[in-house]
């Protein structure tokens, strides 16, 4: 699954970093941050409640239960989340288990049960038993208010409130299961994206790889391939990046390929696509460009690597590209098109050494 973040040119770009981070942020703590603060609120809203319709014993547990959550909360704030868990599931417990049983279950505040579930399925229980087990209490739980709680008669003031209390319940018992929901929702599309980037990109330049563009072209999404129907590619080669390694160490010679990278992005369009090809070559894919902008961004890379080095301070390191061109023209099949690109590198590369052999002798 690709990622829509995920512009084809360049690669991992920066709003794929945002939402990545957002994703780890909101983790088990932010999560139950959200619960914590939305059980002590809604207890001290049922704390009115329960006043209102004269229930006072009902109120006094009530206080215990926001004390309960207030506690939990500051488990969570101490990196405590299995205690968290542990107090959040025994207050909802006993506390739908008690309300019901004093008020009847035609007010539904055993319907809090059952987010417990979803809460326990991504809570730090790690045995799938222990987990099963718990939800399997739960359940008798909840059969347990049905059996004993069903005939019940409302012992409370302001009948004519029963339906908006239930109601209320319903709305209020869902939002821990959507809470939890959503958080298993972004960890799992934080994973696809995670894994889309581990395997098609390369981790030091943060290019497509070549595997990516492979796939790409021959994949069959039609929306994607109508994008690169006509297109151009460009093969860039760092000259002697052998050499660079020998003189200036592993180091700087990553530093120069990056740098090429960088270049390389900085001057191509986002409907365009580098990918690092291999070591030290990196293809680059235009769409719909003419012979004349093709060459003007090739002259352009070279201008802003040379800027860059001279900013970096690094003018004193010599750096050269070579570059071979192939247009899709006349030619739909991308390897042939890659090929073609590796013959004009090829020759390129040749003149080069053949005009420096000249210029020595
Ligand atoms: N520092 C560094 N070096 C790399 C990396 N990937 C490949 N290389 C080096 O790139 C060099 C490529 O060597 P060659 O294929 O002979 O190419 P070259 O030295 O650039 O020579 P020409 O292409 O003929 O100009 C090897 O020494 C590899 O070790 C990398 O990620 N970092």
């Amino acid at each position: 699954m690709e990622p829509e973040t995920l512009h084809y040119r360049g690669s991992i770009d920066e709003s794929f970093f945002a939402l990545e981070r957002q994703s780890l942020q909101l983790s088990a703590e932010k999560l139950l941050r959200t619960l914590c603060n939305t059980g002590a609120f809604a207890h001290l809203g049922f704390l009115f409640l329960f006043l209102l319709i004269d229930a006072y014993w009902l109120a006094a547990v009530n206080v215990v239960s926001v004390i309960i959550w207030l506690i939990a909360a500051i488990q969570n704030m101490r990196q405590n989340q299995k205690w968290c868990v542990r107090l959040i599931v025994f207050e909802m417990v006993a506390h739908a288990l008690i309300v019901t049983y004093t008020m009847g279950t035609y007010l539904g505040f055993h319907f809090y049960l059952w987010p417990l579930t979803a809460l326990i399925l991504v809570s730090p229980v790690k045995s799938i038993k222990k987990t099963i087990t718990i939800c399997l209490f739960i359940a008798i739980a909840y059969l347990l208010t049905y059996i004993v709680s069903q005939e019940r008669p409302y012992p409370y003031a302001l009948p004519e409130l029963i339906p908006y209390i239930y109601s209320l319940n319903v709305i209020l018992a869902i939002i821990p299961f959507i809470i939890v929901m959503l958080y298993l929702k972004r960890i799992s599309s934080s994973s696809a994206k995670r894994f889309f980037v581990e395997a098609n990109t390369d981790p030091m330049t943060g290019c497509f790889n070549r595997r990516y563009v492979e796939q790409l072209f021959k994949s069959d999404d039609s929306q994607r391939r109508r994008n690169f129907e006509q297109y151009t590619v460009i093969m860039c080669d760092i000259d002697k990046l052998s050499g660079l390694n020998t003189r200036f160490g592993h180091q700087v010679a990553d530093q120069v390929i990056n740098a090429v990278a960088n270049a390389i992005r900085d001057n191509i369009r986002d409907t365009d696509l580098i990918a690092r090809w291999s070591g030290e070559e990196f293809l680059t894919l235009l769409t719909n460009a003419s012979h004349e902008t093709t060459h003007n961004i090739v002259q352009k890379i070279q201008q802003s690597l040379e800027q860059d080095f001279a900013v970096q301070d690094m003018s004193n390191i010599p750096i050269d590209l070579s570059f071979g061109i192939a247009s899709s023209s006349g030619s739909s099949n991308f390897q042939h098109v890659v090929n073609m690109a590796d013959v004009d590198l090829y020759q390129a590369k040749a003149k080069k050494l053949t005009e420096r052999e000249f210029e020595e002798r």
